[in-house]
């Protein structure tokens, strides 16, 4: 059976936190493949600032180059609020041969209790729960049915997050080394997060 890891986010833009952590968890979970689904509209956090195209875009421009990436945007194509249980059922119905695992950073796995159908999904697919190596996270807070389910993948410490590149462009400052290149060609191009 093919293993295949889903990482869920606004992509608000996408960073190299969101690429090292859909390698630390390709590597944790031995997945054969990593996809990128980005929101239409997050469940727990405002509205994207930059519209499904451009975050889209630059999610293609930020994984071109390696087979094991890609871009699945099923919740851009579903109106509504992106729940990840909908999404999880669709693609299940879709690759009915694919183990599916979701990602989440470490900061959301705490969180994890609180998503819509939480006991459903843990039925459908495990999880793998990025982890910083100086801040185990304690699993032993979390209901059984979703620690049984939860995978740990280790990723060192990325102080980095699509907020602080949005103040950081507004601001006028530097964003090198923090997006690929290719994704700040877009932010440029399209003129996006200019104050
Ligand atoms: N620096 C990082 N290290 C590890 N995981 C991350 C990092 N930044 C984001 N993630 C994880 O990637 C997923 C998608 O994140 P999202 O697109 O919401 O980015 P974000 O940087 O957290 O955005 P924002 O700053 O706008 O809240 C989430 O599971 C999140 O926890
Ligand atoms: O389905 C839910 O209830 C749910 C609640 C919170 C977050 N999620 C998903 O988790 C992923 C990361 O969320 P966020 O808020 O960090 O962008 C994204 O794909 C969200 O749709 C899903």
């Amino acid at each position: 059976m093919r293993r295949i890891g889903l990482l869920g986010g606004t992509f608000d833009p996408v960073h190299i936190g969101h690429l090292l952590a859909a390698q630390a968890a390709q590597e944790a979970a031995k997945l054969d493949e990593v996809w990128f689904v980005p929101t239409l509209i997050p469940p727990h956090k405002p509205q994207p600032g930059a519209d499904s195209g451009a975050r889209r875009r630059m999610l293609e421009a930020a994984i071109a180059g390696n087979p094991a990436f890609r871009v699945e945007d099923i919740e851009l194509r579903r109106e509504g609020i992106s729940y990840t249980i909908d999404t999880v059922i669709t693609l299940q119905e879709s690759f009915p041969e694919v183990m599916f695992y979701w990602i989440v950073g470490s900061d959301m796995v705490k969180d994890l209790p609180n998503w819509r159908k939480i006991d459903e999904l843990a039925e459908r697919l495990a999880f793998v729960g990025l982890e910083r190596p100086d801040q185990p996270g304690d699993d032993s807070l979390l209901p059984s049915f979703i620690r049984r389910r939860l995978l740990r993948a280790a990723m060192p410490p990325m102080g980095i997050s699509s907020s602080e590149i949005r103040r950081r462009l507004k601001e006028g400052r530097s964003v090198r080394y923090m997006i690929p290149d290719a994704v700040l060609e877009i932010i440029r191009k399209d003129g996006l997060y200019e104050s």
